[in-house]
């Protein structure tokens, strides 16, 4: 179903048809695809450097038009769908090992309204009520203000959780003793894992978000942290259902967006970058 609305969307939207390169060799290149003017030729008209290219409006209006037929699609899945595919996404990942390697970990509190893959089986393994030997660094995001600034905050209780005025559940500022919860910026370690939420994913690693631009920015802030401190570049692993999974090429990108390395369905694990395909 959502194949056919995504060839009718793209008919309309005049996209390129699909690269056929394997997806592996695509990972590096995907920004690319859609040959989209390089965004230093603004540079050149410094008149109209502020203002968005008509090439970055067109990108904005597709990923709107997908955003749309994507949400029309999560919302005929049944309940019942939707549930075993909450359940086989999160078993295949606590089962994993490079879940079960990871340490310290970045991970969205999914909000079943908004028709995300659920988190909290996930989640409650992590926090320090599981066995110790399970138990592991969570941060979560917070956002800021509607500047795309997103923070991710450690958390060590669900109980740290307080709704926001989009209805998602996020950590306050401070604990209950008064004292700032740790930012995973300002953390002495690295995170070795984000799981990340998101609107369509593709199997060269393209990731369409909700349109905040809060995680983009995010993990360009995170990926420059980790290569001036010469930490590993932590594993980006999407969930998606199936639905949210597009033909290579449907999904619009431009220069900011930040390539997944993984995703995990309810079919199991596709592994994209170089990186996945080592740890995975
Ligand atoms: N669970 C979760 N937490 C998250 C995100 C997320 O996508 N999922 N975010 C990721 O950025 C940030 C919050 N950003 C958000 C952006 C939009 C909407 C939202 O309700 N969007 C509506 C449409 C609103 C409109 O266009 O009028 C929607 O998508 O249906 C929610 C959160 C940080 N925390
Ligand atoms: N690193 C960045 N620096 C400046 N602007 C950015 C950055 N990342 C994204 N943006 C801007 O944020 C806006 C939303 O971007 P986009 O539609 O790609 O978000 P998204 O991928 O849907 O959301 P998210 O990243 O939160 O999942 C766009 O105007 C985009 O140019």
């Amino acid at each position: 179903m959502i194949k056919n609305a995504v060839a009718s969307l793209m008919v309309r939207l005049h996209l390129l048809p699909p690269p056929r390169a394997a997806p592996a060799s695509t990972y590096h290149h995907h920004q690319r695809a859609l040959r989209l003017p390089r965004p230093s030729s603004a540079s050149l008209r410094p008149a109209a450097a502020s203002m968005s290219t008509t090439a970055e409006q067109a990108v904005a209006d597709q990923k709107r038009a997908l955003r749309t037929e994507v949400r029309r699609a999560l919302k005929a899945l049944s309940p019942d769908q939707r549930a075993s595919e909450d359940l086989a996404i999160q078993t295949t990942i606590l089962n994993s090992s490079w879940f079960k390697a990871s340490k310290r970990l970045c991970a969205y509190i999914s909000c079943y309204q908004l028709r995300e893959v659920d988190t909290s089986k996930i989640l409650a393994e992590c926090l320090p009520s599981s066995p110790e030997e399970l138990a592991k660094d969570l941060y979560v995001p917070r956002v800021e203000d509607k500047n795309r600034n997103m923070r991710m905050l450690k958390i060590t209780t669900m109980d740290d959780l307080v709704k926001n005025s989009m209805n998602i559940l996020e950590p306050s500022p401070v604990d209950a003793s008064g004292n700032d919860r740790e930012d995973v910026l300002s953390a002495s370690s690295p995170v070795d894992l984000f799981l990340l939420p998101g609107q369509a994913f593709d199997r060269t690693g393209r990731r369409l978000g909700r349109g905040g631009g809060y995680y983009d920015t995010f993990l360009l802030k995170y990926q420059e942290l980790a290569k001036e401190k010469g930490w590993n570049q932590p594993l980006l692993v999407a969930l998606s259902y199936s639905v949210q999974i597009m033909e290579e090429g449907l999904i619009p990108v431009n220069s900011t967006d930040i390539p997944i390395d993984a995703l995990v369905s309810a079919s199991g694990i596709i592994p994209i970058s170089p990186a996945a395909l080592e740890r995975m």
